[in-house]
């Protein structure tokens, strides 16, 4: 049996923050600044792993205990929602949850008086809520990227999406018209590796 923790973290752009992160407390894995398409990388100091999985799997991995802690945006942990101590907010991957429309299209931004608006999104559940909430009947078109093209096609009339520089908006004729929330990334626990391994965990946060 391993007493090593199990740190689970998304791949992408996400990963080398969260890998700067851990330097900073003296955690290291060479392995991982290699090429290869391994996906479990030993801490040179061997009492850590970190696994490399989609963001959206993170929460799942830490919730089941099949990882013991992980790093996400707190996007991903709303709009999947899971059973996880969230003790610290990282303060890096910072994005915001925006309403966009096509900026050359001329909408009307009171969305209660919609019969139908059509929203595009890889946040449905995000975005569903929301809506919900405002009282405001949206049809939810759930896309897997490059949402930014959906109004712009006439396949939505707007788009519920993060954004961070605005330069995706931007360059492709959209404009934010409201923020949600503002999201960075999070250290999330498992609850039973929260009480087994307290000092551990708390060393890391
Ligand atoms: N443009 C951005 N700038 C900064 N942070 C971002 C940006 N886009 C997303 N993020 C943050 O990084 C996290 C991971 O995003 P990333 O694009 O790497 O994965 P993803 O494509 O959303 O996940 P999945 O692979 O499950 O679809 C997001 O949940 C968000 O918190
Ligand atoms: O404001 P910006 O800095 O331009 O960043 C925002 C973009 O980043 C994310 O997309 P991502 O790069 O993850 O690609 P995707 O379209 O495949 O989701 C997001 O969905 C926006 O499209």
């Amino acid at each position: 049996m391993t007493n090593k923790l199990t740190i689970a973290l998304p791949k992408g752009r996400l990963a080398e923050l969260s890998m700067e992160y851990f330097a900073k407390l003296g955690i290291t894995s060479s392995e991982m600044e290699k090429e290869s398409r391994k996906l479990v990388f030993p801490s040179d100091c061997g009492n850590y792993e970190f696994i490399l999985v989609r963001a959206s799997d993170v929460p799942v991995y830490v919730e089941h205990g099949a990882a013991d802690m992980g790093v996400v945006g707190k996007d991903t942990l709303l709009e999947y929602g899971s059973d996880v101590y969230e003790p610290k907010d990282l303060g890096f991957g910072y994005c915001r949850m925006c309403i966009a429309k096509a900026k050359d299209k001329d909408i009307n931004l009171n969305f209660e008086e919609w019969g139908n608006l059509r929203v595009a999104t890889k946040f449905e559940n995000v975005a569903k809520d929301y809506f919900k909430k405002k009282g405001i009947n949206a049809e939810i078109i759930k896309l897997y990227g490059s949402i930014e093209l959906a109004p712009i096609l006439g396949l939505s009339d707007v788009i519920v999406d993060i954004v961070s520089s605005g330069a995706t908006l931007r360059e492709n004729g959209l404009e934010e018209v409201v923020t949600l929330f503002e999201s960075t990334a999070r250290m999330i626990v498992n609850k039973a590796s929260m009480k087994l391994y307290y000092d551990k965990v708390k060393k890391l946060i």
